[in-house]
């Protein structure tokens, strides 16, 4: 695994067939193939599996985050066990989010100032502050491969005025990360473009953040609750806006189906809940589409989850099994619903990667959904 100082993208082929593009990402704890399927870890874990689990299938970067690490066990403490990666005993790449989105998902009463954001802990009640140095000095401590820059995701729907609002801050708040970020650290900061479904918003913040040359970009504000189809005009019109020589993090995203329609508008790099979040309920993504582990009909289904998936989980168990597990509450079932989900969609990554190398990725997504049913949600 060859590793570097800095965070570096190098492209390997565009697609033919749909201009998606295949490149490797080198961070200074090892490189990994894109488009590439983020596992996220919001404390410090990705929720029941081993670092060596995550490794078996081949994950080569894992997302954890500034609101949840700086709440609790807090980032001093991270900053004095020698940083996130040896805390969780994972020496691969990672990813750290910068709290601004977490804050407007799960406080209460914040308050919004150009100076940053004002909320009280999910866990406590304290009042509590977040800020672009801040949120610099938490990413710093965590000692994250790459941060991302401290930002506003607008709610969605936004009035026109705020959107605008919202993004030239998220622009002046880019510029002062860029200045408190600990300079000569090997840790990448990377900017959000924002803007919400207004092209020529878009258009501004992707001018002004490029204008300060960071070393990738993430388009933030989108799976907000928007339709699909808007998400796919708004990445259709602002990817063509970024460096080519640059990794691109479309955040948040997605299902099989969003994950694919965002690799063909040219993005590399993607996190999504979906994938653990629905195990813990017993909800499994397969080649045939979405299973409910808890129906009636799987009590004596002998077979595995997925007859197409080589996963620890489909090699070994079956659906019965794993129903019972899950009826039970043994938490075995739900390491072995996560074990199956993330070995999936990571397994889906590696075929849209051989898609591209075959320049065929348009025929890849017909035949996925043929297959699949548009999954949905
Ligand atoms: C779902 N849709 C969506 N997500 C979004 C996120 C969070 C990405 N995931 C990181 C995250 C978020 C939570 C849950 C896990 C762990 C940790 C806390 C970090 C992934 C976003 N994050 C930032 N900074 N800005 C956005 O515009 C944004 C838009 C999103 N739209
Ligand atoms: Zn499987």
């Amino acid at each position: 695994m060859t590793t570097v100082a800095a965070v570096t993208y190098e492209h390997i082929k565009t697609c033919q067939q749909s201009g998606a593009r295949l490149g490797r990402v080198h961070t200074p704890h090892g490189s990994f193939d894109t488009p590439a399927f983020m596992p996220v870890g919001t404390q410090a874990t990705v929720k029941t599996m081993s670092p060596e689990e995550l490794k078996e299938m081949n994950a080569g970067i894992i997302l954890s985050n500034t609101y949840h690490l700086f709440l609790r066990p807090g980032h001093e403490l991270i900053r004095r066990a020698g940083g996130l990666h040896k805390f969780m005993n994972w020496d691969r790449a990672i990813l750290t989010d910068s709290g601004g989105f977490q804050v407007f998902s799960l406080s209460e009463n914040r308050k919004i100032s150009e100076e940053g954001v004002e909320f009280r802990s999910h866990l406590n009640g304290d009042k509590l502050f977040l800020s672009p140095e801040k949120a610099m000095e938490i990413q710093n401590a965590l000692g994250s491969d790459i941060m991302m820059a401290f930002d506003e995701c607008p709610p969605y729907p936004a009035s026109y005025d705020y959107v605008k609002q919202s993004t030239e801050r998220t622009s002046r708040w880019a510029e002062r990360c860029l200045a408190a970020h600990a300079r000569g650290r090997d840790q990448a900061l990377f900017a959000i473009v924002q803007g919400g479904m207004h092209e020529d918003l878009r258009k501004q913040s992707a001018a002004d953040l490029t204008s300060m040359d960071f070393p990738g970009y993430a388009i933030g504000g989108l799976s907000v609750g928007e339709p699909k189809h808007m998400m796919y005009e708004v990445l259709e019109y602002t990817t063509p806006l970024l460096p080519t020589n640059k990794p691109r993090y479309l955040m948040g995203v997605g299902s099989p189906d969003a994950l694919i329609e965002g690799a063909i508008r040219g993005i590399d790099m993607f996190d999504c809940v979906l994938p653990t979040r629905i195990a813990r309920n017993g909800t499994c993504m397969t080649s045939q589409g979405r299973l409910v582990i808890r129906n009636l009909k799987h009590a004596d289904d002998f077979g595995p989850l997925d007859p197409e998936c080589s996963c620890y989980t489909c090699r070994n168990y079956s659906r019965a099994y794993i129903r019972h597990l899950i009826k039970a509450e043994e938490t075995f079932g739900i390491r072995l619903t996560t074990y199956h989900n993330l070995h999936f969609l990571l397994e889906l990554m590696k075929q849209v990667r051989q898609a591209i190398m075959d320049d065929r990725l348009l025929d890849f997504r017909d035949e996925f959904f043929a297959r699949y049913g548009l999954f949905d949600n």
